[in-house]
């Protein structure tokens, strides 16, 4: 074979190579598709070590962030009510654009109650993660009805390497005329016992009291311990807030950037329609929130934010070993 047969065959080779590299890309996604509960659309991020977390695609809503072992990090109610336009109770509810009773909406806005999409190519946003999905929801002509603002939410999923889940939203004015929200991610984390664990990082700032009418207190409490109904939204926190587990031996770290405030909710015996009569034991709610201060935006303009959790283990000092992210 000449110089020109063996040319030929190096191009055809290669064509091949090609065609099926791209072909892998396309099908090998980073997720599996499934039905959820009633039918309901959901996706399914698993690594190498069959860590996982699951996103329905109702509410954008993470319901489920697995460790190796299997154990869930969140909880769901045990009452939780999968038909829309019911918000789903339990795991991480995305708050937009209003936080709570904040304002005219509807409490924690409307988006937990709306069917997001699959971006397959998203805008550039850099991640050392192939475990993640990509969300979006753009606000519909309904929408426009009660909060006449045209909105595009891309939300970022991402399994991490040492099974951390991080949450990337993204929120861009596709109006003429610039708009403020209020925001936030309402996750029901799981703990062994509500009155074996504590949580720390908010020493010395002030909170509005929920249950006061949103009284502003400061906290003098080194950490803060559950014996009762508690409902706080505190003000300009820190980054790190930590969840001490006592009776796992296990802290659970929320690390957030562009919410500057938190929440810290455990509702104890006070009735919730869909939440079972013991559920509040086995959950607590540290929101990352950006309320005090609402976000403005001018037509094109986008803004992030990121939410990251992981877990690691207490010393016996109390003080967890925190591992640099
Ligand atoms: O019942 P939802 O609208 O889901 O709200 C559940 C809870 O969310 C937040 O944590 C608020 O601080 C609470 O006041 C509220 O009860």
């Amino acid at each position: 074979m000449g110089i020109n047969g063996n040319l030929g065959n190096l191009i055809f080779l290669w064509a091949m190579l090609v065609g099926v590299v791209a072909m892998a890309n396309k099908q090998h996604r980073p997720f599996e598709q499934a039905k959820g509960i009633n039918g309901l659309d959901k996706l399914i991020i698993r690594d190498y070590r069959n860590r996982s977390v699951e996103v329905y695609l109702y509410g954008g809503q993470v319901t489920s962030w697995k460790n190796a072992k299997g154990e869930d990090l969140l909880v769901m109610s045990s009452k939780a009510i999968f038909e829309p336009p019911t918000a789903i109770r339990g795991g991480i509810p995305v708050l937009f654009p209003q936080y709570s009773n904040t304002g005219p909406l509807a409490a924690h806005g409307f988006v937990r109650n709306r069917f997001w999409e699959i971006e397959a190519n998203p805008p550039h946003l850099p991640s050392k993660t192939y475990s993640k999905v990509d969300l979006i929801y753009r606000s519909s002509t309904d929408d426009l009805k009660t909060w006449p603002h045209k909105f595009e939410y891309r939300l970022r999923i991402e399994l991490g390497h040492k099974g951390d889940l991080k949450l990337t939203p993204r929120i861009k004015n596709s109006d003429v005329k610039p708009f403020n929200f209020t925001f936030g991610f309402h996750p029901y984390f799981a703990v062994s016992d509500i009155s074996q664990i504590h949580v720390e990082g908010l020493h010395n700032l002030d909170y509005l009291d929920q249950q006061k009418n949103r009284t502003r207190f400061t906290d003098h409490a080194k950490v803060i311990t559950f014996d009762s109904q508690l409902d706080r939204l505190y003000l300009s926190t820190p980054n790190k807030l930590r969840i001490v587990d006592h009776k796992k031996k296990k802290t659970i770290v929320v690390y957030k950037e562009g919410q500057v405030d938190a929440v810290v909710w455990n509702p104890w015996e006070k009735k919730v329609s869909d939440l079972g009569v013991e559920d509040y034991r086995r959950f607590v709610a540290v929101e990352s929130v950006a309320v005090e201060k609402p976000i403005i935006l001018k037509p094109g303009e986008e803004w992030k934010a990121v939410l990251q959790m992981y877990v690691v283990p207490t010393r016996s000092s109390g003080h967890p070993h925190i591992l640099k992210t």
